[in-house]
């Protein structure tokens, strides 16, 4: 097994370039992000080139989340805002080599709000592709985010087919699916060609893998046996110095 470290969480006090350090020397084998882009890329791409380590994915902005929003994509009437996070993101993950963007749908209901996301996905395939980047979407639990506009797998499967492009894939994040719908190894198992990365954190808490209602150490032997290579990563908030909360990850180095 492979693990990538989730800076949006693990490291936070330092910065981007710092936490990508700090994953090396704890041996996490790859790196993902939520929002760098206060960050100049040079900077990432250096502590990149300087670790050897892959940063996996990072997300278009959220939009004014202190105002309530949790990402722009699927907001009927924000065209123009969706399209620059779009080119905002694509144009920082190219200069970086990231492998992903996650396109925040934010929250929004209804047949405007799909219609919205399908367009803006399908744009956001198109400006990837030439770059090698998989554009993924993540469905989030109700509890967290309350009124996003996919909770479910079958709503992502279901907007997968709709945006019909070879690069748009599921992001499987273990922590929102269990919240919202459990028998995790079934569905790891049944949608693995749909899903473009998988992440983690124990339930209900968001913590470490190591405690808590899903037994990571069984999940992850279900994802190895599956075949799954690619680094799957911690996205789970430290109590405490992220070095302290590691011992899950030394069983696999
Ligand atoms: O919240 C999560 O889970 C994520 O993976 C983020 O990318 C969205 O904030
Ligand atoms: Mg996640």
């Amino acid at each position: 097994m492979q693990f990538s470290a989730n800076l949006g969480f693990l490291w936070k006090e330092l910065s981007l370039p710092d936490a990508i350090r700090a994953a090396k020397a704890a041996g996490f084998h790859a790196v993902e992000c939520h929002f760098p882009y206060d960050t100049p890329a040079a900077e990432v791409k250096a502590a990149l080139e300087e670790t050897g380590l892959k940063m996996l994915g990072l997300n278009t902005i959220p939009g004014d989340v202190a105002g309530g929003e949790f990402g722009l994509c699927a907001l009927p009437g924000r065209e123009v805002d969706a399209r620059a996070a779009i080119d905002q993101a694509v144009a920082y993950a190219a200069e970086i080599g990231a492998g992903a963007i996650h396109v925040m749908a934010g929250k929004a209901k209804g047949v405007e709000a799909q219609k919205m996301f399908v367009s803006k996905l399908r744009y956001a395939c198109k400006q990837a592709a030439p770059h090698g980047i998989t554009i993924l979407i993540e469905p989030l639990n109700t509890y967290d985010v309350p009124g996003y506009f996919m909770t479910t797998s079958d709503h992502a499967e279901q907007i997968i087919e709709l945006v019909d492009e070879p690069n748009i894939k599921l992001m499987f994040d273990c922590y929102h699916m269990q919240l919202m719908q459990g028998d995790l190894s079934h569905a790891i198992e049944r949608l693995l060609p749909k899903i473009g990365h998988i992440q983690f954190a124990s339930v209900p808490d968001r913590g470490a893998p190591d405690h808590g209602e899903v037994n990571y150490a069984h999940i992850f032997k279900v994802i190895e046996g599956l075949g799954y290579k690619a680094p799957v990563g911690a996205e789970y908030k430290p109590t405490g110095s992220t070095e302290e909360t590691l011992d899950w990850l030394k069983d696999y180095l």
